[in-house]
């Protein structure tokens, strides 16, 4: 098993600086999703892992190997890495079983030695049946898995994976869920998965670093992402997050805070160590609102999705209508025009620095 330690790694195509000291430290046998918006540098930075892009400042190391860095550039064939890419990337004119067992080839396996071993990943991929066809004559799902059994077969400590669902239905994208995270589990492999899909992080992943214009916005466990985001571009990115301004922020000191909402009282997290201050920014999901018949929040519901066991309601607040999003059980007796008052239920306080308490 193999721990990744990448270091203030910045990379730049001509002018444009794509990573920005990038730092991320990744245990053996750790589920790590790289999530973000297209172009934010998720691809440039596996392509870096790989050793396909060098890169211009910081290093890369897995366990005591420095690959990238101080002024060393290890080749991708040394690294130990295995790379599962969008289009599979199978030679078409080599049957399942060769496509698996030619890099036992390349690295020099005697040939039964290599049959054997590509016999035993195929079973574990459930492909023994397949390993006589050709990639073209097998579904995106199954190609999918050859690009995994290879990986397995070259006993790949990394393996990283590119949108490997990307090209697939929606009802293969869970089987192959299933099958990525019990390939994880049997091999013990460091697992590095790029995607734009939330659904898919949030599902597979042990811990999610999100990327924002080339920087790390935040790198924690799914439920941290979700219910603590370190600031605004992760609370809105993760879960349909939505952001509202806060008066009279008043933290307890037990992690919790008192403030006006549309100048209603409302109680949310924060952190432990916030200080009181007059303003403050509040994150929350659409299920954290709720319809009440006994004070709260007045709005007015502009429009309702039905979304099957949801109605997600569009709600004007405030005197400036701020446009928020409200999930509520379906069916519902309301409909778009209606008056109604809300309460939140959970929300957590941003906590970048405020104007306030930034040291002057
Ligand atoms: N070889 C290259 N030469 C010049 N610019 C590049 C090169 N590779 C990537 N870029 C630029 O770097 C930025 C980041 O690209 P990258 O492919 O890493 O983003 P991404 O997050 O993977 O995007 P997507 O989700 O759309 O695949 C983009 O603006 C892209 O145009």
């Amino acid at each position: 098993m193999s721990a990744i330690a990448i270091e203030a790694v910045d990379k730049s195509f001509g002018d444009t600086q794509v990573l920005r000291s990038i730092s991320l430290s990744i245990k053996a046998g750790e589920f790590v999703a790289v999530l973000g918006p297209s172009g934010c540098g998720k691809t440039t930075l596996l392509r870096a892992l790989a050793g396909f892009e060098p890169i211009d400042r910081g290093s890369i190391r897995i366990g005591d190997t420095l690959l990238s860095g101080e002024g060393q550039h290890m080749p991708p064939e040394d690294r130990g890495i295995g790379v599962v890419f969008q289009n599979y990337a199978l030679w078409p004119h080599m049957t399942v079983a060769g496509n698996v067992g030619y890099g036992l080839k390349v690295k020099g396996l005697p040939r039964q030695e290599r049959e054997n071993r590509t016999e035993r990943v195929l079973e574990t991929v459930g492909l023994t049946d397949f390993a006589n066809r050709r990639p073209t004559a097998l579904s995106g799902g199954q190609r999918q898995r050859v690009a995994l059994a290879r990986c397995l077969a070259m006993d790949a400590g990394v393996v990283l994976l590119d949108e490997p669902l990307a090209n697939l239905d929606v009802h293969l994208r869970g089987e192959m869920e299933a099958e990525f995270a019990r390939f994880q589990r049997e091999s013990g492999a460091t697992m590095f998965y790029i995607t734009h899909d939330q659904a898919e992080a949030l599902a597979l992943a042990d811990r999610i670093a999100v990327m924002n214009k080339g920087v790390i916005a935040q790198f924690a466990a799914p439920e941290t992402l979700y219910s603590q985001p370190a600031n605004e571009m992760v609370a809105t990115f993760i879960g349909d997050g939505q952001i509202c301004d806060i008066e009279n922020y008043q933290p307890d000191h037990s992690g919790y805070a008192f403030a006006e909402l549309f100048g209603v009282p409302v109680r949310a997290r924060c952190q432990p160590n916030d200080r009181p201050c007059a303003h403050a920014r509040l994150a929350f999901h659409p299920g954290d609102l709720k319809l009440t018949d006994q004070g709260g929040i007045d709005a007015v519901i502009r429009r309702m999705t039905y979304r099957g066991d949801i109605l997600k309601v569009e709600l004007g607040v405030g005197p400036h209508d701020q446009p928020l999003f409200m999930n509520v059980p379906a069916p519902a007796r309301i409909e778009a025009g209606q008056r109604v008052a809300v309460t939140l239920a959970d929300g957590w306080v941003l906590p970048d620095l405020k104007p306030e308490q930034a040291p002057v």
